[in-house]
């Protein structure tokens, strides 16, 4: 196991190992409070290696809370996170895609890019090669102030993947993008998770996003935040143009179980 932590009492549960890209995990979440404020209450999450998933619900439902924990930035909580095993035993790696870029100022795009990569890979092709996939050679060499907010989302994007993430984790990262640019970078992501595929947990408010993206969604009912349902996405990735989504979407909001009017 590359990874595993908790608190109180947990339960360790068995996962397979990762044969390709990506690898397993399973977040199992008795209860986190902050305070007297129970947040998130029996919530289990489990992704195959290489599975898409998107957590979707309504504001305040625990969504960052729960990537949180999976990322190991928050430990007080009751329950387990198991990520991995890769199946060669090397350490599982994390990419982090925040809600907002977090690039640092003062640093360029290639700097920002080569920071998260071991000293000996800096100077090596792997950035340049992930700012020309993402088309952000031209601005290799700029700071961050410099770039329009879909142009930070991309090297956000760029830094998540330079590590070949097996675990990626996503906090709605197209949010306040005009529809075209966030459309390109949804078409960038899927062709990148083509191209080497990752376990991801997408936190996404945006439906069609979800549609477009994931394999499976699980919708979360908020106080305290957990999944109420969990909606796998038939269609194949690279079927699913903008009259597809559209057509998922509206089956996914007539469904006549109470749970769905959350999408609404
Ligand atoms: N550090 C904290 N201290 C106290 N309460 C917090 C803290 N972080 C989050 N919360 C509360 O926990 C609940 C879940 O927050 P969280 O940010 O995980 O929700 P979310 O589903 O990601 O929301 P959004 O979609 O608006 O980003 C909210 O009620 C929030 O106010």
């Amino acid at each position: 196991m590359s990874r595993f932590w908790n608190t109180a009492s947990s339960n360790r549960s068995s996962v397979a190992a990762s044969a390709g890209g990506g690898c397993p995990l399973r977040l199992e979440i008795r209860s986190k409070r902050f305070g007297a404020v129970e947040v998130l209450h029996c919530l289990t999450i489990a992704a195959a290696a290489g599975e898409v998933v998107a957590l979707v619900g309504p504001s305040g439902c625990g969504k960052t809370t729960a990537l949180g924990i999976v990322a190991g930035l928050d430990r007080d909580y009751d329950g387990s996170v198991e990520v991995g095993p890769r199946l060669d035993g090397s350490p599982v790696r994390l990419g982090y895609v925040f809600q907002e870029p977090r690039l640092l100022p003062w640093r360029t795009v290639r700097q920002n890019l080569a920071l998260v990569l071991p000293r000996p890979q800096r100077k090596g092709p792997a950035v340049d090669a992930m700012l020309e996939a993402l088309e952000l050679s031209d601005c290799a060499d700029r700071f961050p102030t410099q770039l329009s907010l879909g142009m930070a989302r991309r090297v956000a994007l760029a830094r998540a993947f330079v590590v070949q993430p097996d675990l990626l984790l996503m906090d709605e990262p197209f949010v306040s993008l005009d529809e075209p640019t966030a459309l390109k970078l949804r078409a960038l992501l899927a062709g990148l998770l083509e191209r080497r595929p990752a376990t991801v947990l997408l936190v996404t408010h945006n439906l069609r996003e979800a549609l477009a993206l994931a394999d499976r969604l699980l919708l979360l009912a908020p106080s305290p935040g957990r999944v109420v349902a969990d909606v796998p996405v038939a269609v194949p990735r690279a079927a699913r143009d903008d009259a597809t989504v559209e057509a998922l979407r509206r089956n996914l909001l007539s469904r006549p179980e109470s749970v769905f009017r959350l999408l609404a």
